[in-house]
């Protein structure tokens, strides 16, 4: 049900192509890290590009009320004085994470490996999701947990000062459960070693090196030969250090989906981060027929980026493996919405992950798609989009508290036949502050909220 400060909107078809420059905010993931990283690290750390979405500011301020120094500088950097492994404080009220379940699963990480107790809240829908996939692993490391039932916030942690080491396998492919366990194992004697089935972003193992610990990498015979270990060397010292964060490629999927789709487009997205964990939209779509060209290709601050340059296309629909789903699991409310315009079907392998995100992602996005008069149906944990060169529009788009579920219904909105309308569009902010704005500087014309 939409909040008391809801923000409704109505999106209708972009009558004139998107075209222009623009540079989308800075990375999710890596913002969350660079803040809890610098925290930890001895000395002062100086983040350029940080993400100034409230789920990343939820962060900072968990860093602050442990005791690190975090301020906004007023050349837009921010600077973290961090407290070393080990030395963070006992926060003295409840830890709200809003609307994040990075900043949630990464922080156990840190509070179970602190003797400190705290309590650590989240808004309806992060209350909602499982904690329980953080809370088995780090409850080995000799921590305790109390949580609501089936390992629900709010939670509890008795966190201790020496941790016991992990080996720890996981049983499924999260970013957010490995990084949760690394964190932790900074604290620890010993060495830590995660096996993940798949490869996940590795943000926590590039930013972990960058800060001075000692992490490798190594493949295994884990999921069909795709699998890896990662080993970190416990207490390490972590020296703050200079982050500069890319765009993030999740948020330019939005407005890069949005030119494909409206006829005569052509923009550009500026140094668009594009680790090779994080593109696996940008391949679905080129092997759809979408014309992005990849220029510029360089390294800042240790990731890959490029600019992206994104022309109107006839899509096609195609099958994608369920083995990509690590590199785009954010991406596919938006790839179903770029589906729905393709011809043909494009059929979405092995979602179940999708269905513990800040909505039932799987259930959600047949809805949004459904209201607006597209074929779509669910096949075990695959979705299948039956597509058209026009959607008929017209529905009304429940978001559930989803960014990513909102700003999917916009980028439908720009393309179809008739307005759609969004129930509330406020949750954007969390993960792409400033997304009106950035999306009416390339002319998509969409409604403006005027302050009362
Ligand atoms: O580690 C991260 O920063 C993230 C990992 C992913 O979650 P999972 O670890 O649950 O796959 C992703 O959906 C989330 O938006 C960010
Ligand atoms: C799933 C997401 O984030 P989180 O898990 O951090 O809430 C997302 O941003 O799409």
């Amino acid at each position: 049900m939409p909040h008391a400060l809801a923000r409704p909107l109505v999106v209708r078809q972009a009558a004139t192509p998107l075209g222009g420059k623009i540079r989308v905010p800075g990375d999710k993931s890596i913002s969350h890290r660079a803040l809890m990283f610098a925290g930890l690290a001895q000395g002062d750390t100086r983040i350029t590009g940080l993400l100034e979405g409230e789920d990343v500011l939820r962060t900072a301020s968990a860093m602050r009320a442990l005791g690190a120094v975090v301020t906004r500088q007023a050349d837009e950097s921010w600077r973290v004085s961090g407290r070393g492994i080990g030395q963070l404080a006992e926060p003295e009220d409840v830890l709200d994470m809003g609307n994040s379940g990075t900043a949630a699963r990464l922080l156990a990480g840190i509070l179970a490996s602190h003797p400190i107790v705290s309590v650590m809240t989240g808004d309806a829908s992060l209350r909602g999701r499982p904690m329980r996939r953080v809370i088995d692993p780090l409850s080995l490391t000799g921590a305790s947990f109390t949580a609501r039932a089936g390992g629900r916030l709010p939670l509890c942690i008795a966190g201790l000062g020496e941790p016991k080491p992990l080996s720890y396998r996981l049983p499924v492919a999260s970013a957010q459960v490995k990084s949760a366990i690394l964190l932790a194992g900074l604290n620890t004697s010993g060495e830590t070693v995660v096996e993940e089935p798949a490869p996940t972003r590795d943000h926590s193992e590039n930013m972990l090196r960058h800060f001075g610990a000692e992490v490798s990498v190594e493949p295994t015979q884990a999921g069909h030969g795709r699998g890896r270990v990662i080993r970190l060397t416990g207490r390490p010292t972590l020296v703050g250090r200079d982050v500069s964060v890319p765009s993030d490629p999740s948020s330019a999927a939005f407005p890069l989906v949005a030119a494909l789709l409206v006829p005569g487009s052509c923009i550009t997205l500026e140094a668009v981060g594009l680790n090779p964990l994080r593109t696996g939209l940008i391949a679905t779509l080129i092997e759809m027929g979408a014309d992005i060209q990849v220029m510029n290709q360089r390294v800042e601050g240790g990731e890959p980026v490029g600019d992206l340059v994104v022309t109107a296309s006839a899509l096609t629909g195609v099958d994608v493996p369920a083995d990509r789903a690590p590199s785009m699991i954010d991406e596919y409310p938006v790839l179903a919405v770029a589906a729905a315009f393709a011809s043909g079907t494009t059929r979405m392998r092995g979602l179940e992950e999708l269905r513990v995100k800040e909505s039932d992602r799987l259930a959600s996005t047949v809805a949004l798609l459904t209201v607006n008069g597209v074929q779509v149906t669910v096949d075990g944990d695959d979705m299948i989009v039956t597509g058209g060169r026009s959607v008929p529009g017209g529905g009304r788009v429940a978001t559930q508290m989803d960014h990513r579920l909102a700003m999917s219904a916009v980028v439908l909105g720009l393309g179809a036949e008739k307005p759609v309308t969004i129930d509330d569009t406020s949750f954007i902010e969390t993960s792409f502050p400033g997304f009106t704005t950035l999306m009416n500087r390339i002319g998509a014309c969409l409604p403006v909220d005027v302050p009362a």
